[in-house]
């Protein structure tokens, strides 16, 4: 079969740069595209001397049309509103979309959700092994050990930049958790805490949100009973480890039919 052909959009970003030099090195794939937004002034660049690869001979644009319809897939790692309109262009050029943008909304999940009836898009709020690998044993560790005895805070801790939180790792954790644990993620979790909050009430999944300096991903999911505490925890240490999950989900939809699949679906963990 002939190597997949994908387009990297956000191609400036930190994430855009490190699947540049991913595609670069991997078996299989090849670069397409590169997408910025209008008046960025990555436009018109070469992407691999942007990335640090040297040239590729791909011009950074900002028409998406035109790169998707040359391409196989997409690898998108930008914004919300961004990926909505990016899910759109890939169902109408019937190609893979590989979703790591974090944050969106339920509105913009609906229409996800609807770009899915012609595209096979993979979305996740982390692509690394290891984070889905943690996703299992959490729903495991959530299950055996019953609200009654144990409660489950979710901690994060990302570099300045980041804009969303929790991350959408954060989330995807407590989610193994709430399944796990067999209740609903959004009627059970405590967001913030300030003040005189009053003691905490069982069965609830918190989250706490720490930003600085450089830090690539930290998560911890602890299971704290009386007398005793069970910490699972990921540390990313390297963007590299989200876009080989990303270019390994794009290979594994090639050939799948248009639907909305998790990152868990592409490392045979659901
Ligand atoms: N699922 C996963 O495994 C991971 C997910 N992420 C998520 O990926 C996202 C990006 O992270 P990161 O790379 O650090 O962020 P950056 O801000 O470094 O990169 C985002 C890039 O997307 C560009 N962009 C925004 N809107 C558009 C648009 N409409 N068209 C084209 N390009 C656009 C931005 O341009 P500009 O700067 O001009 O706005 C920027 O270059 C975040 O949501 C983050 O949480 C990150 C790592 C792993
Ligand atoms: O913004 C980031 O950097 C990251 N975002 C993802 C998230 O929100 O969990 C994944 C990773 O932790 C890095």
């Amino acid at each position: 079969m002939a190597d997949m052909g994908l387009v990297v959009v956000g191609a400036g970003g930190r994430m855009g740069q490190t699947l540049i030099r991913v595609i670069h090195e991997m078996e299989g794939v090849v670069l397409a595209g590169a997408v910025e937004r209008q008046g960025s002034p990555a436009l018109g660049r070469d992407a691999g001397e942007l990335a640090g690869v040297g040239s590729l001979g791909v011009t950074i644009t900002d028409d998406p049309l035109a790169a998707f319809s040359k391409a196989d897939g997409v690898l998108d790692f930008t914004a919300p509103a961004a990926s909505v309109e990016f899910a759109g262009y890939a169902a109408q050029a019937r190609i893979a979309h590989v979703i790591g943008t974090t944050g969106f909304s339920a509105d913009d999940e609906a229409k996800i959700s609807a770009a899915a009836r012609h595209a096979t898009i993979v979305k996740s709020g982390n692509m690394s092994l290891g984070v889905n690998l943690l996703a299992t044993l959490v729903k495991q560790a959530a299950k055996a050990l019953g609200a009654a005895d144990f409660d489950i805070e979710v901690l994060e801790m990302h570099h300045r930049h980041k804009v969303d939180a929790p991350s959408g790792t954060a989330l995807l954790l407590g989610q193994a958790a709430a399944e796990g644990r067999g209740i609903s993620l959004e009627d059970n979790s405590v967001r913030v805490r300030d003040g005189h909050t009053g003691a905490r009430e069982a069965g609830t999944i918190g989250f706490a949100t720490l930003r600085g300096g450089s830090v690539v991903g930290e998560h911890s999911v602890i299971l704290a009973g009386a007398g005793e505490r069970i910490v699972l925890s990921h540390n990313a240490e390297d963007r590299s480890i989200f876009a080989r999950g990303a270019v390994k989900a794009a290979l594994w939809a090639r050939d799948k039919k248009p639907g909305v699949y998790s990152m868990l679906d592409v490392l045979g963990l659901n």
